[in-house]
């Protein structure tokens, strides 16, 4: 069994079932869209699907196996918050997390990618002083540095131009060719740049 697969999961906050005995998989290759409105429950799902949550009851297996560090290594999480200390600029930033997911980085890669995003010249900038785009750029930066397969991200879309969006969905689709698994949130749809998208609807329980 390849993958990340949940069975029978089910979330319940503050009395509320957000979902119930759900149980999908995600494979190399795909883009999985995860959609839904405020509240669904989209958050709380994927933070189970990392393992940063328990679920009330179900299973996550990563090929076949409860999750592990076999699969924390080959996983790249973006949640909706940035996850930057925004007193440190862009490479600081983007250093300190290549370290601690045991990433080895050279200046040139980091530079390149830096490049890649629009934000040579703003690198040595603390992170509070860019703007929420460039902050969110400074973040999917991450998407070019670590080798892992498996991306599950919140939201990642979010204060980007539309040359910001049309990046991603291209890094999106390389991804997918070249084998990875992405799994998704956005409030807004994917375009057919991002390549196939099977989609995943969450509905809001009362
Ligand atoms: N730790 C928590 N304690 C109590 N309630 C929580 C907790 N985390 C989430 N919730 C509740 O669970 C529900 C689902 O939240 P979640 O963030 O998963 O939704 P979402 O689908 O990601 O929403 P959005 O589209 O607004 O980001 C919300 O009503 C939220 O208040």
């Amino acid at each position: 069994m390849s993958g990340l697969a949940a069975t029978g999961l089910t979330c319940i906050k503050r009395d509320r079932v957000l979902f119930d005995s759900l149980s999908f998989s995600l494979q190399p290759g795909q883009l999985i869209y995860l959609r839904g409105p405020n509240g669904a429950g989209k958050t709380s799902l994927l933070r189970i699907l990392t393992g940063l949550s328990q679920p009330d009851a179900g299973d996550i297996s990563y090929c076949g196996r409860p999750l592990s560090y076999k699969f924390f290594h080959n996983l790249i999480y973006l949640g909706h918050k940035l996850g930057l200390s925004m007193a440190f600029n862009a490479l600081e930033n983007l250093s300190f997390w290549c370290a601690q997911h045991q990433t080895p980085v050279q200046a040139p890669v980091l530079y390149d990618v830096l490049n890649e995003l629009g934000l040579v010249g703003l690198e040595d900038v603390p992170v509070k002083y860019l703007s929420a785009g460039q902050q969110r750029r400074v973040a999917l930066a991450r998407l070019w540095l670590k080798p892992a397969k498996f991306w599950i991200m919140d939201e990642p879309f979010t204060a980007l131009d539309t040359k910001g969006v049309a990046l991603i969905e291209e890094v999106f689709a390389k991804h997918i060719n070249s084998g990875g698994a992405i799994l998704t949130t956005s409030h807004q749809a994917l375009s057919p740049r991002a390549g196939e998208v099977t989609l995943f609807d969450l509905e809001y329980q009362l």
